[in-house]
């Protein structure tokens, strides 16, 4: 399928990032970054080391402020909403994975899962019933007990994702999710994140080097120089 216009999604978009700029220091990571995520689309956010794609996605998901552009969640404007608000808006409608290091060290890996519904005040016990729910769908379901340091990387990615969908966000932004797996694990999590975004029409954001993945996506979009243009995918 080829991508002809970045800003046409298929229908509501649940990402719009808008010629945004980001700069650290003298260093231009983003010069004018713009892609949409429709309700139930995969978008793979390609591009070579450095330019920017990371940054795009800490953008797109409020945990970095544009210098310039807008970014849109659901509608709504991250550069004009209250840190508050914004970060409940993220906690309740985005999903995020990195490719490590993002479990609390000192939580079980249950607790873990169940943070983001305990921070939304849901009871402790629907709370832990979705995070076993949730383990066990990410193929995880006996390391409900352990400390993230206790479990392979494979599996504390596992948990990640567990904890990223918890909430069933509209959203789900993922930074090279496999990149640190081996392939039958990494291909296993891009399935449950695919299956998962078909099942509750979430739209998916993926940053990836690896043209497999790029290849399961909808859509390519390709940093280059912190500039965004269209791939083709396959
Ligand atoms: N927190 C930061 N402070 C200073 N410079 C940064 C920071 N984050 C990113 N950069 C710079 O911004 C540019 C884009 O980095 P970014 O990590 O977004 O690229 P990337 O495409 O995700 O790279 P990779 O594929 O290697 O992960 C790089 O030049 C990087 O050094």
């Amino acid at each position: 399928m080829t991508a002809t216009d970045l800003t046409e999604p298929r229908t509501t978009p649940v990402l719009e990032v808008d010629d945004v700029h980001k700069t650290f220091g003298r260093d231009e990571a983003l010069r004018g970054a713009s892609l949409t995520v429709a309700a139930g689309e995969v978008v793979a956010l390609t591009g070579p080391s450095g330019s920017g794609k990371s940054t795009l996605l800490h953008c797109a998901v409020g945990l970095l402020a544009a210098d310039s552009g807008v970014v849109r969640v659901l509608d709504r404007d991250l550069g004009t909403m209250r840190d508050a608000d914004r970060s409940r808006l993220r906690r309740r409608e985005v999903g995020l994975v990195l490719q490590f290091g993002q479990l609390a060290p000192e939580l079980t890996a249950a607790q873990n899962v169940a943070l983001p519904l305990l921070l939304e005040r849901r009871s402790r016990r629907a709370a832990f019933a979705a995070a076993e729910q949730w383990l066990e769908r990410a193929g995880v379901p006996d390391v409900g007990d352990a400390l993230p340091g206790e479990l392979s990387g494979g599996q504390q990615q596992r948990v990640a994702v567990a904890r990223a969908l918890v909430t069933q966000p509209l959203l789900v932004c993922a930074d090279e999710p496999t990149g640190a797996l081996d392939a039958l694990t990494g291909e296993a999590l891009l399935g449950l994140l695919l299956e998962v975004g078909a099942e509750t029409g979430a739209g998916l954001l993926l940053v990836t080097h690896d043209n497999r993945v790029a290849a399961r996506a909808d859509r390519e979009v390709v940093l280059r120089d912190g500039r965004t243009s269209a791939g083709v995918v396959a």
